[in-house]
């Protein structure tokens, strides 16, 4: 039942995902509080009245959903906004974070790995034995937020002011990967790591 409980951080567009996709394949459990963030503002979920009785119907699709890119742009123009929605969902996330942790327990997998973008920003880190940060150079991270998002390259880069310098990841973390080359390189930096992680930690 005990599961060795890693954290994988890093600043938006670091390649947080990619490390995640590399340790399931390597056959680790793996979450993401991305996509738990999604969850709880699904339709019906606390987190999606508690969000519309906030912004009003005018934050509500056709389709029932919630127009993330419209509280995408909330959040990085217009602070007093960001706080209250973060104060609505950042308790409903880790709360949904430590119960799917306590479900990978059950699982015969000797370790989860989970996908925090807000871990020290949020003190997340106690919930965790291992932490590990992920960094690129800040030019790429804008870069690929802006591709991947869609976004500006304005708007990217004021998705990431809002998150902790690299830096101070880096000296809070336990473990860091830097993803400055291939992604095949950043699969091998997964692999060498989980070895380490694995002599450290995991064997009797
Ligand atoms: C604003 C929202 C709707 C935008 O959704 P969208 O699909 O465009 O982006 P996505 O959710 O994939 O987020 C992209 C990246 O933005 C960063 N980010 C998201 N929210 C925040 C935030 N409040 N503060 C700092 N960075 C954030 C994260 O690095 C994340 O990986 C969404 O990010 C959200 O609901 N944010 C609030 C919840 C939250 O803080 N999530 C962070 C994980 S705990
Ligand atoms: N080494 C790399 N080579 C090429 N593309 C990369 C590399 N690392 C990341 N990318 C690409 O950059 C984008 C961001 O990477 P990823 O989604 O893994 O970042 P993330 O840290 O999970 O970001 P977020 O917190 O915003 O979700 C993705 O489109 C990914 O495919």
């Amino acid at each position: 039942m005990k599961i060795l409980r890693i954290a994988v951080t890093g600043s938006a567009g670091s390649g947080k995902s990619l490390v995640c996709r590399r340790f399931k394949e390597i056959g680790l459990v793996t979450l993401d509080c991305d996509v738990i963030a999604r969850q709880v503002v699904e339709p019906g979920m606390q987190g999606f009245t508690k969000i519309t009785q906030l912004f009003g119907q005018e934050i509500v699709l056709k389709d029932g959903s919630l127009d993330r890119p419209r509280l995408r742009n909330i959040i990085v123009n217009d602070p007093k906004m960001r706080k209250k929605m973060e104060d609505i969902l950042h308790p409903q996330i880790i709360k949904e974070m430590v119960a799917q942790m306590k479900n990978a327990a059950y699982t015969d997998k000797k370790a989860v790995a989970v996908e925090v973008p807000l871990l020290f920003e949020l003190g997340m880190e106690k919930q965790f034995d291992v932490t590990i940060v992920v960094t690129a150079n800040d030019p790429d991270l804008v870069k690929r937020i802006s591709d991947r998002d869609k976004v500006t390259l304005k708007d990217a880069q004021k998705m990431l002011d809002l998150q902790m310098p690299q830096e101070e990841k880096t000296v809070k973390a336990d473990y860091v990967i830097i993803n400055k080359g291939t992604s095949s390189e950043l699969f091998e930096s997964v692999d060498n790591l989980f070895e380490e992680i694995q002599k450290e930690f995991l064997t009797t």
